[in-house]
C-alpha cells in the first residue's frame, strides 16, 4: 500500500535522518528545519532521547514528524502514541513492519537485495528504503534491484551528500533522499543551531524546491 506520506516527502524530495542526545535540541532544531524550508524530521531511536523529542516536535503542528531506526513493535506503538506520521527502519523485520501496517502506521523499511524487496512486496509495500544506499553500491545498484519491480518506489539513504543526491534523485523512482549531512550532530555542538538552518537551506535549493 502507498501513502499519501510519501506524497509529501516526494515532494520535499529530502528526508532529514537526525539523531538527538538532549530533548532540549528538538525544539531549535525543528525551528532551523522550518526556518531553512524543510518541515520534515525522521528522528531515530538512536538515542534515549528520541521518543520525547518526536513527541516534542510532533506538537508543534508545522512539520512532519517520523521515527528512525525503529527496531520493535514497542517503538512502533510509542512512536505512534507520541504523533510521529511515518515509520522508518534500517532493514525489513516482518514483525516490526506488519504491527505498524496493523496499527495504520505508514513503514518505509530498508532493503538492499531483491529478497528484502520481495518481503516488502509480500506484505503489500510500495515504497521502501534502499539502505546503506552507498555502501551497497549507489545508483547503479538501485537501478538494477529496480528494475524487476515496477511497482516499487524507493528512498535511498546511507552516504548520500550534496555531491550525489541530484542523482538519485533523477531516478524516477525514486521518492526522496534520505541523508544527516544538513543535521549533523557537529553543526549545533556548540548549542547554536543557525549552521543547521543554513545547510537546509543550501541543501532545499540544490535539490530544486
Ligand atoms: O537507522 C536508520 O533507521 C536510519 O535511518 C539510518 C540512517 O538513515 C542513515 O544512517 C543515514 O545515513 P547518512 O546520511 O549516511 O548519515
Amino acid at each position: 500500500m502507498s501513502h499519501a506520506i510519501y506524497e509529501s516527502l516526494a515532494e520535499h524530495r529530502l528526508v532529514p535522518v537526525i539523531a538527538l542526545d538532549d530533548v532540549a535540541q528538538a525544539s531549535p532544531l525543528a525551528d532551523a528545519l522550518v526556518a531553512g524550508g524543510l518541515p520534515v524530521a525522521e528522528v531515530t531511536f538512536r538515542t534515549p532521547a528520541a521518543l520525547e523529542s518526536i513527541r516534542t516536535m510532533a506538537q508543534r503542528g508545522d512539520l512532519l514528524v517520523g521515527a528512525g531506526t525503529v527496531l520493535t513493535t514497542t517503538q512502533v506503538s510509542q512512536a505512534q502514541a507520541a504523533g510521529a506520521k511515518f515509520l522508518v527502519s534500517p532493514g525489513f523485520n516482518p514483525r516490526v513492519v506488519s504491527h505498524a501496517l496493523s496499527i495504520g502506521m505508514p513503514i518505509c523499511p530498508g532493503v538492499c537485495t531483491p529478497s528484502d524487496v520481495e518481503q516488502a512486496i509480500e506484505h503489500g509495500l510500495e515504497v521502501v528504503k534502499f539502505f546503506p544506499a552507498e555502501a551497497f553500491g549507489g545508483l547503479s545498484t538501485l537501478k538494477a534491484i529496480a528494475a524487476p519491480y515496477r511497482q516499487m518506489r524507493f528512498i535511498p539513504t546511507g552516504g548520500i551528500g550534496p555531491g550525489n543526491v541530484m542523482d538519485y534523485l533523477a531516478f524516477d523512482r525514486v521518492v526522496a533522499c534520505g541523508g544527516s549531512w544538513m543535521v549533523k550532530p557537529s553543526l549545533y555542538a556548540d548549542g547554536d543551531f543557525s549552521g543547521v538552518e543554513t545547510a537546509v537551506r543550501e541543501a532545499v535549493q540544490l535539490v530544486g524546491k
